[in-house]
């Protein structure tokens, strides 16, 4: 099997006396990072109690204290871990094979379960609060207006993020055939965007946001998410690098452009001035109808490129080695590439149909939707071509099955997204659960199949294990929260078409035909299904949660092989 690898060696292995971390003489030395960031967390825990001690809310205050004792600890730990290791850091190479650092993707990828199952059951809580607003509970820490943030951080940020970075570190490392550059660094990215996580999340419940959907953390955190990410491009770009293989893996070009992109993005919508230090508060640059173009610039490629190409890159790289075959076309997979990224970043403005924004732009938008159809469904067809040769593979291997359905919603999801994109469908469609049925079918459809795809590979590989510890629980997993996929987004199709035709729909005399409120009462037997369909999803991921516990505590452990890379199957074709 060419999947295996393993952290075996990792931190305790190497030899030259003039390594880092090694003195001439050959003794223990404190490298520039470790000192460095020992110094930085120890400033930063004094800066951080003088903040707390000044702070004007108390919301603040708990922040800053928590950002404290986070420093603390961080500079405990960088120094413990320093009295502990060996003289020389952990070698590049073990005996002429790659020496593959797994511990910070082991890391990403239990934090990705965790923060999943937490993501999927503040959306079964929100989407019953839809159903039953009681279960809003007149509090204002338990209202929607303060979960339903927490829900689209919880699944897109702290699920999909661990995804992301944890397969990406695993990816770039075995298509490089080279260890993840730095020796603190991967664990910095890991361990400081959940950091930030942690941050966003209890600050949306105790009432600190900036009200820009999806960018909803305030300065202090997008400051601190800035300097986590631009560590993570760096690692990611050293990496590459040091690279043995001549070719970068197409996977690498989309993990690049989700991180690139992604920087941009949170710095032109987080451009905002803070009040003071000691206040959350801040104002954003942009102003009017500037600021809501940036913020849906900012926010439809937040989809392009964290929820898309990032995911794609899961999909070039799982599926072959999982299938075991090559991508259907390499060459379709470069044009892929280029005509995604360049024609993703000029679709923003199909969020603000028929708004202040000027028409032109609007028409661009779609424009640029509608020819998105295109990459994308070659994209499509290139993941589910992957398979030809291999296709009984669909009835014997759940995970694959899990796979190819996801790029089957991904074909779905962006074949409705260029529809929804013309104006005079949006007209529809806009304001109405049309909507949420879209983003749920490619947030549960594709981003959360093909990372349940991606894990259910992973872990036995990270651990060194046979296969998962039970492929029919997996099957199970598939079929149950499939039904409930299904549930969800058709429920919320027909609410909200009938959402928007009950708006619409004028008498004979030309009054409206329904009052508002009318409207929401049509929807509530929809929002039941729709809940019944969240509580099955959340039922299938704590299945695999458990799958994957049981798999790790296996004890058919298969003997560690850190040499082997990418495989033959991963070979570009040109
Ligand atoms: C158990 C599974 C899930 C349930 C029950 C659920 C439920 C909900 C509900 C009730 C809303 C609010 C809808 C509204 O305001 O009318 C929502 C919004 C949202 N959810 Fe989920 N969700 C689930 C999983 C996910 C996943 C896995 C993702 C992403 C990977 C996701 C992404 C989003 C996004 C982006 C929104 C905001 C949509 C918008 O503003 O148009 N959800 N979800
Ligand atoms: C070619 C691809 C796609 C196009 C052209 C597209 C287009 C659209 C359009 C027109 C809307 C409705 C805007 C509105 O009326 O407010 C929308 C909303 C949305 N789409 Fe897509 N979509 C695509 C693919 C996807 C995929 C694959 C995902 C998820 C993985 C996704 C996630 C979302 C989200 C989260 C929203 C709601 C944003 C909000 O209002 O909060 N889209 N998309
Ligand atoms: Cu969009």
């Amino acid at each position: 099997m060419t999947q295996l690898n393993s952290s075996a060696g990792q931190g305790n292995s190497g030899s030259g006396a003039t390594e880092p971390g090694v003195d001439q003489s050959g003794r223990k030395k404190m490298t520039f990072g470790e000192g460095g960031l020992a110094f930085v967390f120890a400033a930063m825990a004094l800066a951080c109690i003088t903040i707390a001690s000044r702070a004007q809310d108390s919301a603040y205050a708990f922040h800053a204290y928590l950002s404290a004792l986070a420093s603390v600890a961080a500079v405990f730990v960088i120094l413990n871990r320093y009295t502990e290791r060996p003289a020389a850091l952990p070698a590049l190479e073990v005996g002429g094979k790659p020496n593959y650092n797994m511990g910070p993707v082991k890391f990403a990828t239990i934090a990705a379960m965790f923060w999943g199952i937490a993501g999927f059951t503040v959306g079964v809580i929100i989407a019953f609060q839809l159903a039953f607003p009681v279960l809003n509970f007149d509090l204002p820490w338990t209202a929607f207006g303060r979960l339903r943030p927490l829900h689209t951080s919880a699944v897109i940020f702290a699920f999909g993020g661990n995804v992301l970075i944890g397969t990406s570190f695993y990816v770039v490392q075995r298509t490089s055939r080279a260890r993840l550059a730095g020796y603190l660094a991967p664990w910095f990215v890991v361990l400081g965007y959940n950091f930030f996580i942690v941050i966003a999340g209890t600050g949306y419940v105790l009432g600190i946001t900036q009200s820009k959907e999806y960018a909803e953390p305030e300065w202090y955190a997008d400051l601190w998410l800035t300097v986590v990410w631009v560590t993570y491009l760096l690692v990611f770009l050293a990496t590459l690098w040091r690279r043995k293989e001549p070719h970068i893996y197409v996977a690498n070009w989309f993990y690049l452009a989700f991180i690139v992109t992604i920087a941009m993005l949170h710095l032109g919508n987080n451009a905002s001035v803070p009040v003071s230090v000691f206040s959350p508060k801040s104002y954003i640059v942009w102003s009017g109808v500037q600021d809501a173009m940036v913020q849906w610039w900012y926010g439809h490629n937040a989809v392009g490129f964290f929820l898309t190409a990032g995911f794609l890159a899961i999909m070039y790289y799982f599926i072959p080695k999982r299938a075991d075959r090559p991508v259907y076309s390499y060459r379709l997979s470069i044009i892929h590439f280029w005509a995604l990224i360049f024609l993703y970043i000029w679709a923003g403005p199909h969020h603000l149909h028929y708004t202040a924004l000027p028409d032109w732009a609007q028409t661009l938008g779609m424009t640029f939707s509608i020819m998105l159809w295109m990459p994308s469904w070659g994209g499509m067809i290139n993941g589910l071509m992957t398979l030809s040769g291999a296709w009984d593979k669909l009835r014997t291997d759940p995970v694959i099955r899990m796979m190819v359905v996801s790029v089957a919603f991904y074909g779905m999801s962006t074949f409705e997204g260029p529809m929804m994109s013309i104006k005079s469908v949006n007209s529809l469609s806009h304001y109405t659960d049309w909507t949420i049925g879209h983003v749920h079918s490619g947030a549960l459809g594709w981003v959360a199949y093909i990372s349940f795809g991606a894990i259910y590979c992973l872990v036995p590989w990270l651990w060194n294990k046979r296969e998962v510890y039970s492929l029919r629980l997996v099957n199970w997993h598939f079929w149950i929260s499939t039904l409930g996929i299904v549930f969800y987004i058709s429920a919320m199709w027909v609410a909200g078409i009938l959402q928007g035709l009950m708006w619409r729909a004028y008498t004979s005399l030309g009054f409206l035909e329904y009052s508002f409120i009318e409207t929401v009462e049509a929807m509530h037997p929809f929002y039941i299904i729709r809940a019944v369909g969240g509580v099955l999803f959340l039922l299938g991921a704590l299945l695999m949660a458990f799958n994957l516990f049981m798999t790790i505590r296996q004890p058919d452990v298969i003997e560690a092989d850190t040499g082997v890379t990418a495989g033959p199957n991963l070979v570009p074709a040109e």
